[in-house]
């Protein structure tokens, strides 16, 4: 197994992103032009880069890994009581495909609401994992739902920061990306995979691609990230303590990934998926196109391009289903 040794880590710091290019000095403007160059080169050449941001305290990442945990270890009957009637949120696990791997999709978990339904319907009286009395169970229900919500919302506005900087980078005009924040939402996934048994293989997420618009993921200390190097061999991603992963979705340039688990310790994750909202329509930007760099892809309803993946699961939906 070879290491991919060339995936940028892009550090941002909580000033740059504040600043931006409004930064009141030069040096702090070339520095956030040099920033937002990173992360296209990065996007368009690898299909993901590593991150560092301080502005997402480790503290929380913490804390949201604890509260991760506890869900998993809740029974499989309560587990089994988030059923949901869109693709990639019910709990799911046990799959026989992937038996080691369990997930949870919650969206608009950066809405309290959202978020507080979730862990209400998860510890109906209040959450056991940190042994409170009756009377701080309901305090900590809500403080856990915090936590959800707070990490959503953080990993919400990264993804449109760095969204953002891609736009900026090719000189599209500020309201497209308003547009853009306007007309997206997101999905939370959270996921547990389990040290593989003797007579299980060690794979724990099949090979695909994020078919959303962009993903930002946060793990535990346990590796297992592999993505699909140009040449077409697996290399494994190795993620630096407190580095996010950022992986573009099928809707700018994706690049394939899966996870496959070693050692003795469980592994577990959450992604912030940003996605356009029901109806919205992916269409590339009319300043982009001209002679020399004709259109790829014809404008479509993001929606209608997810019905079709789901229908056939095809790597090359997009390219079917879009391309011109
Ligand atoms: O568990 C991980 O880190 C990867 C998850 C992933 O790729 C996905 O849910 O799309
Ligand atoms: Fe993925």
């Amino acid at each position: 197994m070879e290491v991919a040794p060339k995936i940028p880590v892009i550090e941002f710091s909580s000033e740059d992103v504040e600043n931006g290019r409004s930064s009141s000095s030069e040096q702090g403007r070339e520095r956030w032009e040099v920033l937002c160059s990173k992360v296209r080169e990065a996007c368009e050449s690898h299909g993901c880069f590593l991150l560092t941001y301080d502005k997402i305290p480790t503290s929380l990442r913490e804390d949201m890994l604890v509260g991760i945990k506890a869900l998993f270890d809740l029974p499989e009957e309560t587990k089994s009581k988030y059923q949901h009637p869109k693709p990639y949120r019910s709990y799911q696990g046990k799959c026989p495909v992937v038996p080691l791997h369990e997930s949870f999709g919650i969206d608009d978990a950066t809405t309290f609401q959202a978020a507080q339904d979730f862990t209400r319907l998860m510890w109906p009286q209040g959450n056991p994992a940190f042994w409170l009395t009756d009377q701080y169970c309901f305090l900590f229900n809500d403080y856990d739902s915090e936590i959800l919500n707070t990490m959503s919302s953080k990993m919400l506005e990264l993804s449109f920061t760095i969204l953002g900087m891609i736009f900026e980078s090719f000189g599209i005009e500020a309201k497209r990306h308003e547009a853009l924040v306007r007309d997206s939402r997101s999905i939370l996934r959270v996921m547990k995979y389990r040290v593989p048994a003797t007579e299980d293989q060690n794979l724990g997420l099949v090979a695909h691609t994020d078919k959303n618009a962009l993903t930002v993921l946060c793990q535990n200390e346990v590796q297992g990230l592999e993505i699909v190097s140009k040449e077409g061999h697996w290399e494994e991603l190795v993620v630096p303590k407190d580095a996010f992963v950022v992986f573009v979705g099928d809707a700018l340039k994706a690049i394939k990934h899966r996870v496959v688990m070693k050692g003795d310790k469980e592994r577990y994750s959450f992604g912030l998926f940003t996605l356009p909202k029901e109806g919205a329509m992916v269409e590339a930007a009319r300043e982009l196109v001209d002679g020399e760099h004709p259109l790829l892809y014809r404008p479509f309803k993001f929606a209608d391009y997810f019905s079709y993946f789901l229908s056939n699961l095809s790597d090359d939906a997009l390219d079917v289903y879009a391309g011109v």
